[in-house]
């Protein structure tokens, strides 16, 4: 049986009753984004709510969980909710995961380290990316006991791959993500007329400038150390990893032979991919279009994801993300077929907004819901959430609701 995750709202209520608290960081998703702006720089701002060209991708994104509407069920048997989720042969106390979201030290100081120590205590998997501004190593430390999952953005050199896989494997990363549509940034205006992009300035390369087999190639070809010039060696990194050249499905064999654990494949929108990564020996999908920020123009995600779980659904696992804002949108994703949902840009508000004890209000807010919401609506076990509680319906005031 999952913890009380609804005992959130009481303690909300509670302590504004008896002490005139109020939580300090908005409840109300769709005020978030605001409160973080407050608190940014119009750099990290931008970056973090940015999209790809015309942000159409991200309303799509929004306007798919909005046309999609839950049908509840009344006096079910009801002994609490249990959110818990088997993922991978591994048991997981709720069905939401933290995304892969790169440089986090742009939104506060406690950055990465700081989120998977609050992820730990809250019960949600961490997930590391490649992009980030600590190491795999004080990442592991500071997530202790919590589960973490590590996202390759996959470099050029497989030895340096190679040393990146080692690194999360000693580290205690049980699960690797291999984010595909990200090989080369998309066009993203609102970076783009601040000429703001923080890798070129030497932040978020922190994984690539620990990594010993980075160091020492780099230091053997430039002849000096990372340190004496972080231009030149983030310009090196890059390359490494935004080289913008997709990998190869073929190249899939080179991760299998040196990930002896799950490998789930990110940014798969198309039933034929789908049906790719089954091919190549994948464990797992992420059916994402990475919030919007990559295609412009494209699918809402969750438009796609009941076509691809009908594909390769019962024969390997199939998480999602891009979108999610509340509780019923997890519900939403789960009826649909997803296993478990990740969650990008709420987390990183709350971080905005009051570093990590920020972004564990959100998750905490996040899960009350979820639980709250899957008790109204009669769905109280993840296994109850299922097509028969979901409908397809077009109202026309949808577009104009959208958040
Ligand atoms: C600021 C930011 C940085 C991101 N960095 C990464 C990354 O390094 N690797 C990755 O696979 N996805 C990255 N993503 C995409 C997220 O993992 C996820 O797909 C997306 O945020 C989900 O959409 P949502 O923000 O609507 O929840 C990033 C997203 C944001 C907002
Ligand atoms: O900004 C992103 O969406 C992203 O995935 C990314 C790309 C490069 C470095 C850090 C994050």
């Amino acid at each position: 049986m999952s913890e009380d995750y609804g005992a959130y709202q009481t303690e909300i209520y509670g302590k504004g009753y008896l002490k005139g608290d109020l939580p300090n960081v908005t409840t109300d998703p769709r005020l978030l984004e605001e409160q973080a702006r407050k608190t940014l720089g119009v750099h990290a701002f931008n970056y973090v709510a940015g999209g790809a060209g015309e942000k159409a991708t991200m309303d799509s994104n929004r306007l798919a969980f909005r046309q999609w509407k839950l049908i509840p069920r009344m006096m079910q048997p009801m002994n609490n909710q249990d959110l818990s989720v088997n993922l991978f042969g591994q048991h997981y106390d709720t069905p939401v995961i933290m995304a892969p979201v790169g440089v986090q030290s742009l939104f506060h100081v406690d950055k990465e380290t700081g989120l998977a120590e609050v992820c730990a205590e809250v019960g949600i998997p961490y997930t590391l990316s490649t992009a980030s501004s600590s190491s795999i190593e004080d990442v592991a430390t500071a997530s202790g006991n919590g589960k973490r999952w590590y996202q390759l953005y996959w470099p050029e050199d497989d030895a340096i791959t190679i040393s990146l896989l080692k690194r999360a494997k000693e580290n205690g990363f049980s699960v690797l993500v291999v984010t595909l549509d990200t090989w080369s940034l998309a066009w993203r205006p609102a970076d783009l007329d601040n000429a703001y992009v923080p890798f070129i300035r030497g932040i978020g390369n922190d994984i690539g400038f620990t990594d010993p087999v980075f160091r020492s190639m780099y230091e053997s070809d430039s002849d000096s150390k990372i340190e004496d010039n972080i231009t030149a060696a983030s310009r090196a990194w890059i390359q490494q990893v935004f080289s913008g050249q997709p990998h190869t499905w073929e190249q899939l064999d080179l991760l299998r032979k040196n990930w002896d654990g799950p490998i789930v494949l990110k940014g798969i929108q198309h039933v034929d991919d789908a049906k790719l990564a089954l091919k190549a020996g994948c464990d797992g999908i992420i059916v994402s279009n990475h919030g919007g920020r990559q295609l412009d123009g494209a699918i809402g995600s969750l438009e796609v994801l009941p076509e691809i779980v009908d594909a390769v659904g019962d024969r390997m696992t199939v998480l999602f993300d891009s979108g999610i804002r509340t509780g019923v949108d997890v519900i939403k994703a789960l009826c649909l077929g997803a296993k478990a949902v990740l969650v990008g840009r709420p987390v990183i508000y709350g971080l905005a907004i009051n570093g990590k004890l920020g972004a564990k209000a959100v998750m905490k807010g996040l899960l009350a819901d979820l639980w709250l919401s899957m008790g109204l609506s009669g769905t109280p076990t993840v296994a109850e959430c299922d097509r028969s509680k979901i409908r397809r319906v077009q109202y026309p005031g949808d577009l104009k609701a959208m958040m």
